[in-house]
């Protein structure tokens, strides 16, 4: 996720780090390589300049030029900076109401459908009863789809195939979730291919009709200041509640995720990171200031992990990462549940610099073929102490793999490089585990 932003503010970092003194003159010209990165990501020019400018000043303040660690102070500054400009905190949703409604709205092919499916499962997951309603009544096709999504997650879809009255839909909708003792209800609605005012308006009568307790606008993460301006336009009208970003999966560069707080005032809420119901995750600025510094995001991946299996599984993992223990044994063990963890090029984005290792790499669910064949070629022993692995023994594991021998000893250094990470992101939180496994 965004590695070109990723690299180019780890090549800004590499002028401080590594210095034992450093001069105004390296704080300015990081700086500036900073505000040239992040607008490269298609970052709202004012809000580079906001950012960079706190990024110097606290910088002074904080009396860089003669810290221990210049160059860590310095990255440290930038991560709360980030952090801070995408709104500090996660913020959750208003489900006040019985039932309470949530509408979803955006532009045409922003996820809208994809994403009311998601959240359905999520709160489905939670114990809630949820109602999806299909108020698209320009794309019948949208109705079917919302259909299909229901059925798949086992939740109710409220739809009117020959009622071309959206408001009414939505009204009717309420009406039976109430009848039917659901707690949530999530109303769909069509999209257009810009802002126009036919789609505003029906959004805004359906808002007047249903009341809804949080209104969230959906936007595609890669059409970057597009995005913004779009958000911008609909909070104008809308006065939403908070922002989706979906297609953070794609090669979006991280403009919309880093701007659209600071621009349009309201909070992104969730992230979308692919295609299926498990890509979501609750937006923690945070946690995406350090992904973006090339960090990972442990606490994500083992937060996905425990959706994905169960808590002795997950806390097994938790115990081995966190001592530094995850052997190739636990990595081929892990390689089906991480599968089940949803996008893998994002759950593997997650692990401390494996971001960088992969940044190159066609990564799909297919990809760990080549890996696990490799693994399962290797003894138990050589999985628990892969340092055991000599030339002959490459060998032998490259051809009983049907793999090459560079192949192994990619796989070698790679396994090595996120460990290395592990060991240095266990070092780098204050007590550890409680700041990484909370
Ligand atoms: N890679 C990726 N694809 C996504 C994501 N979210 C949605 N999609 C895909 O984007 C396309 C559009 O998603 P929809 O949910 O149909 O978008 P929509 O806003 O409802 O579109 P309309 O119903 O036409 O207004 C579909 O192919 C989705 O599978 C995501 O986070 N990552």
């Amino acid at each position: 996720m965004f590695q070109s932003l990723q690299d180019k503010l780890n090549g800004a970092f590499k002028t401080l780090k590594g210095k034992g003194k450093i001069t105004d003159i390296n704080i300015a010209s990081t700086v500036k390589e900073i505000r040239r990165a992040l607008m490269d990501a298609d970052v709202n020019y004012k809000v580079a300049k906001e950012v960079t400018d706190k990024v110097k000043q606290e910088a002074i303040d904080r009396k860089v030029m003669i810290a221990v660690e210049p160059g860590q102070l310095f990255v440290k500054i930038v991560q709360e900076e980030l952090t801070a400009l995408m709104g500090g905190k996660a913020e959750t949703v208003n489900l006040k109401g019985s039932p309470a409604v949530v509408l979803i709205a955006g532009l045409q092919g922003s996820g809208k459908t994809t994403f009311s499916g998601k959240f359905a499962n999520y709160l489905k997951k939670q114990g809630k009863q949820v109602m999806l309603v299909a108020a698209d009544v320009y794309r019948p096709a949208a109705i079917t789809q919302l259909q299909v999504l229901g059925e798949q997650i086992g939740v109710d879809v409220y739809a009117e195939p020959e009622n071309k009255d959206a408001v009414n839909i939505a009204r009717n909708a309420v009406a039976e979730a109430k009848s039917k003792g659901k707690s949530i209800v999530i109303v769909d609605t069509a999209g257009r291919l810009a802002v126009d005012e036919v789609m505003m308006t029906e959004v805004e009568n359906i808002k007047k009709a249903i009341s809804p307790s949080e209104i969230l606008f959906v936007v595609d993460s890669m059409t970057g200041q597009d995005a913004v301006n779009t958000a911008k336009a609909f909070n104008d009208r809308l006065d939403f509640d908070g922002v989706v970003l979906t297609k953070l999966d794609g090669d979006s560069r991280g403009g919309a995720a880093l701007s659209i707080r600071a621009v349009v005032d309201k909070p992104v809420k969730f992230m979308s990171t692919g295609e299926k119901m498990e890509d979501l995750d609750i937006f923690h600025p945070d946690r995406m200031a350090s992904r973006i510094l090339g960090m990972g995001d442990v606490i994500s991946l083992v937060e996905r992990a425990q959706q994905a299996f169960d808590e002795d599984e997950a806390r097994k993992l938790n115990k081995k990462m966190r001592e530094n223990n995850f052997d190739l044994n636990d990595f081929l063990g892990q390689l089906e549940q991480i599968k089940k963890m949803g996008n893998l090029k994002d759950v593997m984005g997650m692990i401390p610099g494996m971001g960088a290792a992969i940044k190159d790499v066609d990564i799909s669910n297919d990809s760990f073929k080549p890996i696990e064949s490799i693994i399962k070629s290797m003894t138990p022993k050589e999985r628990s102490q892969p340092d055991i692995i000599d030339g002959s023994r490459r060998k032998r594991i490259a051809t009983g793999a049907g793999r090459s021998i560079q192949e192994v000893n990619n796989l070698l250094k790679q396994f090595e490089q996120m460990k290395k990470m592990m060991k240095k992101f266990n070092a780098m939180t204050p007590g550890g585990k409680a700041r990484m496994f909370r």
